[in-house]
């Protein structure tokens, strides 16, 4: 089994969602960026999402805009993301690590070169947050060849039809976006997550992790009793961002926040 489908084997026989940790690569620089990930993998992250950093992160709400902004603005690079993965692997030989890319990012270094610098970096899967499957063949076939899975997305939009397509395309696991709209922390758990679980499962037998606006403990229960998954993004940057002009105090704030959320988790 690769990494991604033993995290969510471990959880599940441990009567939890998988932890699904959102984070930008480089935010707010490379060392408290490598000390944030390593405080959520110590702290029971299952899964880490890293946001490879982009100008034009189009589905990305202001918390994650802005982190990204500081990541580019510390000299981050893609040399430097994958550099920061092998940092991680360092630590984490065992937490699936996913990237969190544009397709334009992928595009400019050359599909496959830059699936494979990520494959060798200890990369285990990729989401291009702007490929739709029906255009990511070029992607899913580097994937495919470099043993890198492949996640896609599904909005409350999703139609039936195209559940069916998403569900031949993912590899790895399948991303219900439960809120039209962008990232960023809400008060409340979207409705219909059951429904839309269900839904999905008729299409993959893959896990399904549910994210966008979940913030706290509680929100984390409500959707760990339904899906394989919850994800967790701005929550995590806000704290990143509360901290700035004090960067030594990111991790372990991190740190308390990651097992405050993984609490929620267990069913
Ligand atoms: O920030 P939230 O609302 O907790 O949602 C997770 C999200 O940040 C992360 O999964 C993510 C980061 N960038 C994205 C772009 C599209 C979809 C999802 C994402």
């Amino acid at each position: 089994m690769d990494r991604i489908a033993q995290a969510f084997a471990r959880a599940r026989a441990a009567n939890r969602a998988a932890f699904v940790a959102y984070l930008c690569a480089g935010d707010p620089d490379f060392d408290t960026s490598l000390a944030a990930c390593r405080a959520l993998i110590e702290n029971g992250v299952d899964v880490l999402e890293l946001g490879v950093p982009f100008s034009d992160p189009l589905a990305d709400g202001l918390t994650n805009q802005l982190a990204a902004q500081r990541s580019l603005a510390g000299g981050m690079t893609a040399a430097r993301v994958f550099e920061l993965v092998r940092r991680i692997r360092e630590f984490a030989p065992d937490t699936p690590i996913v990237f969190y890319t544009y397709y334009n990012l992928v595009f400019s270094n050359g599909v496959d070169a830059y699936v494979q610098a990520a494959k060798e970096a200890g990369v285990d899967g990729m989401l291009t947050l702007d490929l739709p499957p029906e255009e990511a063949a070029d992607v899913q076939a580097a994937c495919a060849s470099n043993g890198i899975k492949t996640v896609f997305i599904v909005a409350p939009t999703t139609p039936e039809a195209r559940l069916a397509i998403i569900g031949k395309a993912a590899t790895g696991f399948i991303y219900y976006v439960s809120r039209e709209g962008v990232t960023g922390v809400r008060d409340s758990v979207a409705a219909n997550v059951p429904e839309a679980i269900a839904a999905i499962k008729r299409h993959t037998a893959l896990p399904v992790v549910v994210g966008f606006g979940i913030g706290k403990r509680e929100h984390v229960a409500e959707v760990a009793a339904h899906a394989d998954g919850v994800v967790v993004g701005s929550a995590l940057v806000n704290v990143i961002r509360d901290h700035l002009s004090e960067r030594a105090k990111i991790a372990p704030a991190l740190a308390a926040k990651a097992a405050d959320l993984v609490a929620g988790t267990q069913r």
